[in-house]
């Protein structure tokens, strides 16, 4: 007999706040959050009205509504004021943020961070201070580490940071590229050579693992190592001694691997392209660093850190452009904001680089420009800019999905009311029946 899967019970989880790691069962039925002990779920947090969000949990979901609440509710960095919430969704009110997760889940809470800094790297969202919560614990310890992350999140920096705080911390930090060593030349990099071993081995030279002895070896896209050297290294990992090519004999090592990768290493070991025993032994201690689109609180702080370590006053940029950059979805990450905002200080804001042009609010690419909203109060030109990239943004939005709600409000990651409210208030309307599905 099959066993009947009842309908999805969720539950509340709180990620941040003062009552980070509690959980709270959703049946279904209406539940009011708030300040008040008259709440059913009640929040120790100032900055939460007495009664301030509103969910009403049915069969088919869960629909938030905000309360009329001082400092309002809001979803995926969204303000709301009704919304469907769906499953992994992250509602924040206050400074509470809580995720809509299935019952059964597993997910560990990790506190945030008080920090904002740790290292070179600077984040204040929950995702970051996430991220240095996991280094704040496991720095200290000397362990080897994974780090994960799409191109120019950090990773480098992360790994440098790391070492800083690490027992090895005065010993020497050695950086290996392995995506720019031909693979060829890899293992006689990695582990050394002695005279002779190969055509060109002139004298003894000494591999990155011995020149790190005391300190921290950093395997930078570790993805690229060749399937030849990777029994090699899982050795090296295992019994921490390394033999030079065309040696005989091993040395100890006493260093710190650290190793980073922006491929799913995962993947690649189901694709037979990684060993799984070099994975299980590298990935014993991970820390990922999320895309900076997942993040965009942190935007302007990255900013703001840019133009400090460039030397330049917060001035240096004008708040239009800010603006831009604020809505920008940056897939180069924070490598990417960085060439951006050091290419506009230095050469001036017609410098500002072609930014994905639905992203780009009408009313900048319209005549008047970003000079005419530089008279503006800055609260105004901001909204100027965002209203503009609404519309753009939805516009393209509905053509691309032939006016189908479900579908765009889908693609753009969005709840399909809140696609409905957006709409209405920018006097888009979807084609006749909505085209739902
Ligand atoms: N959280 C952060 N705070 C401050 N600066 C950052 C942060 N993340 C990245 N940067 C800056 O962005 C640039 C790219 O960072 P880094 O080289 O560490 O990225 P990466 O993930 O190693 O990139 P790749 O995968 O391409 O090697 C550097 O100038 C770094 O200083």
């Amino acid at each position: 007999m099959q066993a009947r899967s009842g309908p999805l019970r969720l539950k509340l989880l709180v990620l941040s706040g003062a009552q980070v790691g509690q959980s709270h069962l959703l049946a279904p039925g209406s539940y009011r959050l708030g300040k008040s002990p008259e709440c059913d779920i009640v929040l120790n947090d100032k900055a939460v009205s007495r009664q301030h969000l509103r969910l009403d949990v049915s069969e088919s979901g869960v629909r938030a509504t905000d309360m009329e609440s001082h400092n309002g509710s809001f979803c995926e960095g969204m303000r709301f004021t009704e919304l469907e919430v769906r499953p992994g969704a992250v509602l924040k009110v206050g400074a509470t943020e809580m995720k809509l997760v299935p019952e059964t889940s597993r997910e560990r809470v990790i506190p945030p961070s008080e920090r904002t800094q740790f290292g070179g790297l600077v984040g204040s969202s929950r995702r970051m201070r996430e991220v240095f919560t996991l280094l704040e614990r496991l720095a200290p310890g000397g362990a080897d580490v994974l780090i994960q992350g799409e191109t120019g999140t950090g990773k480098e920096l992360c790994a440098e940071a790391i070492h800083a705080q690490g027992p090895r911390a005065k010993g020497p930090f050695v950086i290996v590229d392995l995506a720019g060593i031909a693979p060829s030349l890899i293992e006689s990099e990695l582990f050394g050579h002695v005279k002779g071993a190969f055509t060109g081995a002139q004298s003894d030279r000494a591999g990155a693992f011995e020149r790190a002895s005391g300190g921290t070896v950093f395997l930078d896209e570790v993805g690229e190592l060749p399937p030849e050297v990777q029994p090699r290294l899982l050795r090296v990992l295992e019994r921490r001694q390394v033999k030079r090519v065309g040696a005989n004999d091993y040395r100890a090592l006493e260093v710190r691997v650290l190793a980073a990768t922006h491929v799913d290493l995962e993947k690649a070991v189901q694709e037979g392209k990684f060993r799984a025993d070099l994975y299980h032994r590298l990935a014993v201690l991970r820390v990922t660093l999320p895309p900076l689109r997942e993040r965009p609180e942190d935007i302007a702080l990255l900013i703001d850190t840019v133009l400090e370590r460039a030397g330049r006053p917060a001035s240096a940029l004008s708040e239009a452009t800010r603006a831009l950059l604020l809505q920008y979805p940056w897939p180069g990450n924070v490598r990417e904001l960085r060439n951006v905002v050091e290419r506009v200080v230095n050469l001036g804001e017609e410098a500002l680089p072609d930014m994905e042009p639905a992203r780009i609010p009408a009313a900048e690419r319209s005549s008047g420009g970003s000079a005419a909203k530089l008279d503006l109060p800055f609260k105004e030109a901001k909204e100027r800019l965002i209203e503009g990239f609404e519309r753009d943004y939805l516009q393209g939005l509905i053509e691309r999905c032939g006016g189908n709600i479900s579908r765009a409000a889908r693609e753009a990651g969005i709840a399909r009311l809140y696609l409905r409210k957006l709409l209405h208030k920018h006097g888009l309307a979807a084609k006749d029946g909505d085209g739902d599905e």
